[in-house]
């Protein structure tokens, strides 16, 4: 258990001063002592099933698809990332299926740091943002002024966001404290960038851990709270997103401020992007379904949902050589 003194816990900013006041109990060692209700495994399991099962009429598929695309962070995180491929996946973000204008931009591009000036230039002017991955993503295993510079150069190279990744091995040694002030220091280093945050919840064990950590992510200052990086199995799942969003109802119902979610990791199918957007509505209602509130982190989902959105209007699937690479 961490002690109530933040000062004696260590905890600093990236310039090595203490984030709180000599004496004053830091934020983070208070929430350690914060027990959130615990997560009934099975319950949560068949709630999150149940809304798989749901017949979505045609007109209400096509709004469904066309608003997964509007809430799309469409992503690269490769090692052999370039900048011809950033920039043919920020033309495809912005007009996702070039003989139909009717379909929109996607909400953003999410890049490693080294790429956010290119796709900056490259979707200058559009409204569609640019995320940058930062504090050493994907582990997050380098200390925390390494972390708090890389947020602040993506943020100097011009992202709109950061997705940042929490310290997994310090949730689960129930070093609670650390995981909120690193959170909270990376909230300010973000100055006007939103924040987001990656709980990596294939790392969690359990939904109650997730659900301790979606608490304390949205007690220590992010804006949003995302499922996974991408890298680690399992990624994103309905049931986890239910345990995530029913965090961010209870933080709505006690404050009235409204948290984002972002599952991300594994979504590649139209069918599971409508499963996601049921789940959504039916948990925390229709104020939720807009970009600024709800983001698929998709690295090759969009293909799957322009080719939906061709077969309804069409009644014929098209080949999926027919579209550009997501
Ligand atoms: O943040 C987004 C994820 O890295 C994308 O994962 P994915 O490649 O499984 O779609």
């Amino acid at each position: 258990m961490s002690t109530l003194n933040g000062n004696e816990n260590g905890h600093q900013n990236g310039n090595g001063t203490s984030l709180f006041r000599a004496g004053a109990p830091s934020r983070g060692a208070m929430f350690a002592l914060f027990q959130p209700p615990p997560v009934d495994a099975i319950a949560v399991e068949e709630r999150a099933a149940s809304f798989a099962k749901r017949s979505i009429k045609k007109a209400t598929k096509v709004a469904g698809l066309k608003l997964s695309i509007a809430m799309m962070d469409l992503t690269t995180l490769e090692g052999k990332d370039t900048p011809g491929k950033v920039r043919q996946m920020c033309q495809k973000a912005l007009r996702p299926l070039e003989s139909d204008p009717s379909i929109g931009s996607c909400a953003a591009v999410c890049v490693y740091p080294n790429f956010v000036s290119v796709a900056k230039d490259a979707l200058r002017g559009s409204g569609v943002h640019v995320a940058s991955v930062a504090t050493a993503f994907p582990s997050g295993q380098s200390p925390l002024a390494v972390k708090l510079d890389d947020t602040r150069r993506a943020v100097e190279f011009g992202a709109d966001e950061i997705d940042m990744v929490i310290d997994r091995g310090a949730m689960l040694a129930g070093d609670y404290a650390k995981v909120f002030d690193e959170i909270a220091a990376t909230k300010e280093a973000c100055g006007q960038a939103h924040l987001k945050v990656i709980l990596e919840t294939g790392e969690l064990g359990s939904y109650d851990v997730v659900r301790k950590a979606s608490d304390l992510a949205i007690a220590a200052g992010g804006d949003f709270i995302k499922t996974s990086t991408g890298k680690i199995q399992p990624a994103a799942t309905p049931p986890v997103t239910l345990v995530m969003l029913e965090a961010i109802r209870d933080h709505y119902y006690a404050t009235g401020r409204r948290i984002g979610m972002k599952p991300a990791g594994g979504v590649r199918t139209a069918k599971q992007a409508l499963h996601y957007l049921v789940l959504l509505k039916e948990t925390l209602g229709d104020a939720w379904l807009t970009p600024e509130l709800f983001r698929f982190g998709a690295s090759a989902l969009l293909n799957d949902v322009l080719m939906q959105l061709e077969k309804e209007r069409t009644g014929n699937y098209q080949a999926s050589e027919d579209f550009s690479k997501d």
